[in-house]
């Protein structure tokens, strides 16, 4: 049997790497600290690519069902945002997003921010539609 590593112990993200940004001072609030805004935001990129690729075609966002923001974002920090299919109803895609860091000078990476996202299937008029199976 093989002896447990040290990453064996360490939490890891669950789902698939959809975006990785390094944030900068431009994505910063007044107090120099990354906003939650612009994380929010590049959630919303991240899971708005599944959640197309699922419904084969145009979507919404019909409700950000939970966002907790566990921990600060450093400048210069590696943010990567995991997606992972939760469930698909009728016409809604709901999408669980981690956001985990490494602060620059560190190995550790951590999760900072743990979201669900709702989207809806729509035709091109803005109407609900079938996610197709
Ligand atoms: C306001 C903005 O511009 S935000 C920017 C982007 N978002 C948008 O523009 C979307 C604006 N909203 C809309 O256009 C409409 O609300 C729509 C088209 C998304 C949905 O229309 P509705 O008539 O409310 O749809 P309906 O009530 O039938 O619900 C459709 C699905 O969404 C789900 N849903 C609706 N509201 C919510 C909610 N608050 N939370 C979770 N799921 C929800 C329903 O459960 C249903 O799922 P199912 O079909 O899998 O069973």
């Amino acid at each position: 049997m093989r002896a447990k590593s040290k990453d064996d112990c360490e939490p890891s993200p669950e789902g698939e790497l959809t975006l990785r940004l390094i944030p900068t001072r431009g994505e910063s609030n007044i107090h120099g600290d990354i906003s939650g805004g612009w994380v929010v935001a590049q959630m919303d990129h991240a899971a708005e690519t599944v959640a197309a690729r699922v419904a084969q075609g145009r979507i919404a966002n019909v409700a950000l069902e939970s966002v907790v923001f566990m921990s600060p974002i450093r400048i210069g920090a590696a943010v990567c945002f995991y997606t992972r299919l939760l469930e698909i109803g009728s016409s809604s895609i709901r999408i669980a997003i981690e956001v985990w860091t490494q602060n620059p000078n560190e190995h550790e990476r951590r999760k900072v921010v743990d979201a669900v996202f709702v989207y809806v299937a729509i035709d091109d008029n803005g109407r609900i539609r079938r996610v197709p199976r």
